[in-house]
């Protein structure tokens, strides 16, 4: 808004008044040949506005020279050149003679032709060209030379044919007629803005010139509320999942049990995961209340699943020797901030254990989520104690890993993010267990997307998942791609109190265009 062009400075409209009160109409583009036309038009909208003048736009076209054309206006007609130099010489010339005299091959090449055609030259037997004609009249020049002056031609057919020898160019001018307004004069006058308690006691409103409104100003921008940048990317990550038959998880609450967190997910309560330093755990109050259904539809036996839980902990089942350790009641129902959003999928999935498909067996399911985790990390510039988890679990009968694999690839894909790499990883709950990498053209370096793994049968079974149900959960953080995606290396940049709000204001939209 604060474009100069909308504030013309007091020189230019005073001298608009001037050059107004000596000639009227005055034509804007030759009194101001050299000022943008945004200016003028700004200067008189200011003017208009008091009825100071009124204008008329005019449109027009104008012709002006091309190099070739402002050569010949310079110098006169290739063929006029010609006769010139061989008028001079009274021994008439050779080819080559001619050219080092006019010092431009071309032009000789052309300019002979048509001093020939226009029986100004003849050549001599010894091949010297000697001039035929008394004196010559060089009418492209001179046409040239009003066009240089005056902007245009008045024969048309001139016009036409210039254009077409590529010596002059036509372009569109858009000027103003401007006359005197009933209130012109020289300056604008001292203007009052506000109607004051003052002006009104002393009587100097009658008097007194007010600035009219401007009806047509746009009002300064408003600073309104704009998404920020991890918004943008998790409402772009949010329409991919919805692309691909996913349903989001209900993922409101941060604090958990550190059942769901950890003893679902088969997480044994010795696991250095667990402790202190890479778990936040709730000091009051420091338990949960043993898992149990939270709708009357949900007819799951929590107590049994709870127990059950603890033996396959202990003794294993479903193939597996378990860990052989005593599980303690107690340390699962301490409180934490939740490490992952898998503790919402495995919850996910106990709920699905009980759903009846169409024959009778748990129907196969895709969940998502995109929320907040918490994680007891030393603070550097890409790790924070807290970030947002994207996660998706499938759950269908005989998956493998190749269709799981291919499913990755879609799913990056649409992304951007092509290319994939998995190396072996470990995770409790998964066997196998995939980290899941891609070189990043942008960075010319590998960097790691993501955690991936099929379900233990210890996780699956033990919720009452039949035997052939595959379930494949992937993580990864909405964080990493958008820092890529904004070129931000530090992550306090992205969260915390340091964000700078005009880039969260200005951020552009992010869209996943599918190519890397
Ligand atoms: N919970 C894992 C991600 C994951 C989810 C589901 C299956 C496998 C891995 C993490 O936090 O990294």
């Amino acid at each position: 808004m604060a474009h100069s062009a909308a504030n013309p400075t007091g020189d230019l409209i005073t001298q608009v008044l001037q050059a107004l009160d000596k000639t009227e109409p005055l034509v804007s583009v030759d009194a101001f040949p050299a000022t943008p036309f945004v200016d003028i038009k700004a200067a008189l909208d200011r003017l208009k506005s008091r009825d100071m003048v009124r204008y008329d736009t005019i449109e027009r076209q104008e012709a002006l020279l091309e190099l070739e054309g402002e050569e010949i206006a310079a110098n006169g007609s290739h063929e006029a050149r010609v006769f010139e130099a061989v008028q001079k010489a009274m021994e008439g010339l050779s080819v080559r003679e001619l050219e080092e005299t006019i010092g431009d091959k071309n032009v000789v090449k052309i300019g002979q032709g048509k001093a020939f055609k226009e029986k100004w030259i003849s050549k001599t037997k010894d091949g010297k060209f000697k001039a035929i004609a008394e004196s010559i009249k060089d009418v492209t020049r001179g046409q040239l030379e009003t066009i240089k002056t005056t902007r245009t031609h008045p024969d048309t057919k001139t016009l036409a044919d210039l254009k077409k020898r590529k010596l002059i160019r036509m372009q569109k001018v858009i000027s103003f007629k401007i006359h005197k307004g009933n209130k012109f004069a020289l300056e604008i006058p001292d203007e009052a803005t506000d109607l004051t308690a003052d002006m009104i006691a002393s009587g100097s409103w009658k008097t007194a010139t007010f600035k009219p409104y401007n009806f047509k100003a746009l009002g300064a921008a408003q600073m309104a509320g704009a998404l920020h940048p991890l918004n943008k990317v998790r409402a772009e990550l949010r329409s991919i999942f919805f692309e691909m038959g996913f349903e989001e998880m209900p993922t409101n609450k941060f604090v958990e049990s550190g059942f769901w967190n950890f003893d679902a997910l088969f997480v044994p309560q010795q696991h250095p995961a667990r402790d202190l330093q890479d778990t936040f755990y709730i000091a009051d109050p420091p338990l949960a209340d043993k898992p149990r259904a939270e709708s009357p539809e949900d007819k799951k036996d929590y107590e049994a699943y709870w127990n059950h839980t603890k033996e396959v902990h202990q003794d294993g089942e479903f193939g597996s020797i378990g860990y052989r350790y005593p599980w303690s009641g107690e340390e699962s129902l301490r409180l934490v901030l939740r490490t992952h959003t898998t503790a919402v999928s495995a919850s996910m999935l106990h709920k699905l254990a009980a759903v009846e498909g169409p024959d009778g067996r748990p129907p196969p399911a895709r969940y998502f989520s995109i929320d907040r985790v918490f994680r007891n990390e030393s603070v550097d510039a890409t790790h924070l104690a807290e970030f947002h988890q994207v996660e998706g679990v499938i759950a269908d009968y005989n998956l493998s890993m190749g269709e799981l694999m291919e499913f990755m690839d879609i799913f990056f894909g649409k992304m951007g993010i092509t290319g994939l790499m998995y190396k072996p990883a470990y995770n409790p709950y998964t066997e196998p267990s995939m980290e899941i990498f891609s070189y990043h053209a942008g960075l010319g370096k590998i960097v790691e997307i993501g955690n991936s793994g099929m379900f233990r049968p210890e996780v699956l079974e033990t919720m009452g998942l039949p035997k052939d149900m595959r379930v494949f959960g992937f993580g990864l953080s909405l964080e990493r791609p958008t820092m890529i995606k904004y070129g931000i290396s530090n992550i306090r940049e992205l969260l915390g109190h340091k964000v700078d709000l005009n880039f969260v204001q200005n951020s552009p939209a992010v869209q996943f265009s599918g190519k890397a």
